[in-house]
């Protein structure tokens, strides 16, 4: 069973003034399974936090259903949906800590609300402190913390109700490079040692790349494209998911680039796609010269996801017409290849 089900949610916003409706969400199947990490992608306006907030019942659904660990939250009271939310842990973007309360406070609060006794919070809040790497700050201030510590903090208090599943919007959109990776090790680290799924949403395909399982791509309020995330990097099916791929892999030399390209070289121009670990390059390359084809790198690169190499490269060649002919029937037979044409 799945730990969060939506069959053709819809939500519709009204427009006010005057203005039309918004349709937000259009007939989106979306499940996310017991353990899973998936990255949810898409531009500004693709209705992502719409779906965050009808997954975690802070907004309802205009028509479809929406179920958490089996249980339909479409029409539940607000007090079964509080019951509903205390299992659902978010992380923001803009981490929403209280100022006026220290680290410790920060993370007390939501055991506070759920009525957890002195002892156990105090407990609890000191092996969160101690998971997250923040024991030495439990009694600093929120002012005091870089970004990387506040997110920290978040993700500390998103955890305090031991939640079986984690939200996260844009959680690291504010940060830096580096404490990026930080934040994504810790989110790594929530998934592999407390088993808690977790659903990112963020508009940076480097964040999918070095952290979700499972990548869906939202565009228009729909769901147009899912899968594995090497799948869905190597082989993007839709231009939104090309456009997010090439983001952090060249594809290919562009018509002026290429047509710089041919005013170099007098050669044919090849794109080599390589798909995970099962084709060397170096096989490739062994090849071509086998068949006394010289070549040039000219574009491209390769990229890791998660210990799988992917990536594209485009190669200038050089040969007898022959030669090459037969050399890239070869090369053929280990990976696809496409001739870019002037
Ligand atoms: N409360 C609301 N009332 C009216 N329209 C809304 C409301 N919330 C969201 N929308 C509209 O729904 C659409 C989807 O917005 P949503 O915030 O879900 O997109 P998003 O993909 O998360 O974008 P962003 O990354 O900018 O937050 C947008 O057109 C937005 O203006």
């Amino acid at each position: 069973m799945p730990l969060v089900e939506l069959t053709d949610v819809h939500k519709t916003f009204p427009g006010g003034r005057g203005r039309p409706p918004v349709e937000a969400i259009r007939g989106v199947d979306l499940s996310v399974e017991e353990g899973e990490i998936v990255g949810i992608v898409g531009y500004s306006g693709a209705g992502k936090s719409t779906l965050v907030r009808l997954v975690n019942a802070l907004e309802s659904t205009t028509s479809g259903s929406v179920r958490i660990a089996g249980r339909e939250i479409t029409g539940l009271k607000e007090r079964e949906l509080r019951e509903v939310r205390l299992g659902i842990g978010m992380v923001f973007q803009q981490f929403n800590l209280f100022r006026s309360r220290t680290v410790w406070g920060n993370i007390s609060y939501p055991l506070e609300v759920a009525g957890v006794p002195r002892s156990e919070r105090d407990r609890r809040i000191s092996d969160l402190l101690h998971f997250v790497g923040l024991a030495e700050k439990a009694h600093s201030h929120v002012e005091e913390l870089s970004g990387g510590q506040k997110q920290r903090v978040g993700i500390a208090r998103a955890l305090a109700t031991n939640p079986r599943l984690l939200l996260a919007d844009e959680s690291t959109s504010a940060l830096d490079p580096e404490t990026t990776q930080e934040v994504l090790a810790l989110l790594r680290r929530v998934n592999r040692e407390l088993g808690i799924t977790i659903v990112v949403i963020t508009h940076e395909m480097d964040v999918v790349r070095s952290l979700a399982h499972r990548v869906v791509v939202m565009e228009a309020g729909r769901v147009v494209e899912e899968g594995p995330v090497l799948q869905v990097l190597s082989d993007p099916q839709q231009p939104v998911t090309r456009r997010f791929v090439a983001t952090i892999v060249d594809d290919e030399p562009d018509a002026d680039a290429l047509a710089a390209l041919h005013a170099r070289h007098s050669g044919r121009f090849v794109k080599l796609s390589f798909r995970g670990d099962d084709v060397r390059q170096s096989d490739v390359f062994a090849l071509l010269l086998q068949h006394g084809v010289r070549f040039e790198l000219v574009y491209g690169g390769i990229e890791e996801v998660q210990g799988d190499t992917f990536g594209n490269l485009t190669l200038a060649l050089d040969g007898e017409p022959g030669a090459v002919d037969t050399a890239l029937d070869n090369v053929r037979a280990l990976v696809p290849v496409k001739e870019l044409q002037r």
